[in-house]
């Protein structure tokens, strides 16, 4: 027995068999379901059509007696639908797959002469990737760019979408006019091969950052719950809906990418790789799914290694390539009339899609791939279109679709800076709550480190036998602070730096609210961590028990933290995991050498005294003591032994060459250090989200 859901979206002609995990097979027959009457997307009533919003709590049981249960709950609404809630058109759409997100104007994708050229390195001059390749992606199709590895499919992906565009020459046209490419980005988006998704989120909790990040505060609650309920409905992710998205499986993970992007209805849909890694049947889904968002007026683009004969079937048109020429462009169905023409004909029982590929990979030769290019003129010939009386010239494009608006917005984004720190803020509480590394195991380190330390150095603070016992103490504990967590930000940071890319390209906030949210989200942790480990290591080694000595001694250990951290942001911003974790505790070395601990300050050669200036741990070290043995402190218990070469403090102030009044100065010159660390790491970030253009 079918679910009121399935049975809610099923056509009235489909099979019972043809439905799975709510995704519905498309019937092929069914004319589109794009219609000029665009829905207006901040309409309530335009997105949800009333049909979808019956769904109940997710199924756990998946009983017969639930899906009986589903469908009395939707009898009110079906009923309130007729009952004049909805307008005509939406009546009319409502049993029709996917008609509850708004239609859009078609976009035509035309490029001519496109070349893409990138640099080798430094004296290697440069490769031309693509090779003056033209070609037609008209609106409301999915098309597929298929090719050999490395045939440049995903090269030809980014530059159609804007995501490269160093080295990018040619024209890309969209609707017979010159793609602006700021206008553009605010109607399409890209998914990415991998899915660089928030593990730790749940669906709808992701789908929620989503719309929020999308669709900003404008938007009521309801309206954008009730979007994300159809998406998710529609994309058969409702009953995963709490679901944390690392326990997802490949093909849940691929629609949930598909789904977050859709919140704010795209116009064209870029896809590297969609079907990836998914087994045939969740590779049909995904694939049948961007069908019919095409079917709605999207130009829905997906690169695709080699297809099944049934995969390939869904594609509307494709575009093959090969060594970064094209080698056919045209319909799938014309695929093997078109080989036949050029002598090339597909051998009975071969799949036409693995045939062409061989063909692209030079295995018959590399004179057949020169046939195949100039048969299909390097992509610039329309015959091989289903129809091509029917496909519209650039002129007939411009006269069709009037002049788009101009954004008069400068930023990308589509919410406000505010709106898009505070999501990210709320993003980054909820993924601390439940991160076992960046919080708890943070945490739970500062405490473990804080006793060990703590039992090696009892007592030592205030005894005068032990002041080299602990000045010892005080270098270990700045150099706790400072490697924890530069090393935990080189190492976790260059993930999130994947996912900024993706999110950063498909507008959700600017680089700027990025930054300053995850620098405002991580002082929490840092001050109780911080906290946690002054107060044990602090009364465990008995140093003064004075109130402004401890908040100096926190003071200094809080701002090494902050050092530490904005230093591992840059490494990790500018290199990746490998290099990161090699190149970090190389750079710290001479940071310890130049701190004063070894040699004193009085004896470093004068040709290295320069970087004692720059050693933050210099200032670090001159902090802590200058809190412990500085501020006039008095004369040392002498308990431990007979003699105590250091019961006054003045004394080992003279000698390690440490004045115990700079206090003051160590804590502006690491204030200076944390905030030139953050601009730079900020400024690599800029520089590494343009390189990737
Ligand atoms: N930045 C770069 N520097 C040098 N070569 C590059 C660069 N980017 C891409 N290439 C080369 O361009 C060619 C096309 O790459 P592209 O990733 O577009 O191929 P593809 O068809 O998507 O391959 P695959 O299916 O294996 O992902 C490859 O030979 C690749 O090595």
């Amino acid at each position: 027995m079918l679910s009121a859901r399935e049975q809610f979206f099923a056509p009235s002609s489909l099979p019972a068999s043809a439905l799975g995990l709510g995704i519905e097979v498309v019937d092929q027959r069914s004319p589109p379901v794009y219609s000029p009457t665009t829905v207006p997307l901040t309409s309530v009533h335009g997105w949800r059509n009333g049909g979808s919003v019956f769904a109940s709590a997710p199924s756990t049981n998946g009983s017969e007696a639930h899906s009986d249960q589903q469908q009395t709950q939707m009898q009110p609404l079906v009923a309130n639908k007729s009952n004049g809630c909805t307008n005509g058109s939406k009546e009319k759409n409502s049993d029709e797959p996917f008609s509850n997100l708004p239609s859009r104007e078609p976009v035509d994708i035309e490029f001519k002469e496109l070349s893409l050229t990138v640099q080798m390195g430094f004296g290697k001059g440069e490769k031309e990737i693509l090779h003056n390749v033209g070609g037609k992606f008209p609106g409301s199709q999915l098309i597929a760019i298929m090719g050999p590895s490395g045939a440049g499919k995903s090269t030809l992906l980014d530059a159609l979408s804007g995501f490269k565009t160093t080295g990018v020459d040619g024209s890309i046209l969209l609707n017979g006019r010159r793609r602006d490419l700021p206008s553009f980005r605010r109607m399409s988006c890209y998914i990415t091969q991998d899915d660089r998704l928030q593990p730790l989120l749940t669906v709808n909790e992701n789908m929620h950052i989503a719309a929020d990040l999308k669709l900003g505060s404008n938007v009521s609650y309801e309206e954008k719950e009730g979007r994300i309920e159809d998406i998710l409905l529609l994309l058969g992710l409702y009953e995963h809906d709490q679901t944390m998205t690392m326990r997802l499986s490949g093909g849940q993970k691929k629609r949930l990418s598909i789904a977050m992007e859709l919140i704010n209805n795209p116009t064209v849909m870029f896809l590297d790789e969609p079907t990836t890694g998914l087994d045939s049947s969740s590779c049909t889904k995904v694939l049948e799914l961007c069908k019919k968002l095409a079917q709605q007026g999207r130009t829905i683009i997906c690169t695709i290694h080699q297809p099944t004969a049934k995969l390939f079937q869904i594609f509307d048109q494709v575009y093959v390539l090969s060594s970064g020429n094209c080698v056919y462009q045209g319909s799938t169905e014309k695929l093997v009339p078109f080989l036949q023409t050029v002598d090339l004909p597909c051998p009975v029982y071969h799949n036409p899609a693995d045939y062409i590929i061989e063909l692209a990979c030079g295995e018959y030769g590399n004179d057949k791939v020169d046939v195949l290019k100039s048969a299909a003129e390097n992509g610039s010939s329309l015959a091989w279109f289903d129809d091509p009386s029917s496909i519209l010239r650039a002129e007939t494009l411009i006269r069709k679709y009037p002049i788009p608006r101009k954004s008069k917005k400068r930023s990308l984004e589509d919410t406000s800076y505010i709106n898009q720190l505070s999501v990210l803020l709320h993003r980054g509480y909820v993924k601390a709550k439940r991160d076992t590394t960046l919080t708890h195991l943070r945490i739970a380190v500062n405490v473990f480190v804080a006793i060990i330390l703590g039992s090696l150095y009892a007592g030592s603070g205030r005894e005068g036998s032990r002041v080299l016992d602990n000045y010892n103490l005080l270098f270990a504990i700045l150099i706790h602070h400072s490697m924890t967590t530069m090393m935990l930000t080189v190492l976790t940071f260059p993930i999130e730096m994947s996912i900024l890319l993706k999110e950063h390209f498909n507008r959700w906030y600017s680089l700027k609210a990025y930054y300053t949210s995850i620098t405002l989200i991580d002082l929490p942790i840092s001050v109780v961590g911080c906290l946690l480990f002054t107060v044990i290591i602090y009364l465990w080694s008995y140093q003064p028990m004075e109130w402004e000595r401890f908040w100096m001694f926190f003071a200094m250990s809080l701002l090494t933290v902050f050092v530490g951290q904005s230093f591992g942001l840059m490494i990790g911003a500018w290199f990746s995991v490998v290099n990161g974790t090699f190149l970090a505790p190389v750079l710290t070395i001479p940071m310890m050498m130049f701190a004063g601990f070894g040699v004193t300050l009085r004896d470093l050669p004068s040709y290295l005294k320069w970087g004692s200036h720059i050693s933050y741990l210099r200032y670090g070290l001159e902090g802590f003591v200058g809190a412990i043995y500085g501020q006039g402190r008095g004369v040392l218990d002498c308990n431990e032994a007979p003699y105590c070469h250091y019961r006054y403090p003045k004394k080992f102030l003279e000698e390690i060459t440490m004045r115990g009044d700079q206090f003051w100065n160590d804590f502006m010159a690491l204030c200076v250090i944390t905030i030139a660390f953050r601009i730079v790491a900020f400024v690599v970030l800029k520089a590494k989200i343009n390189s990737v253009k």
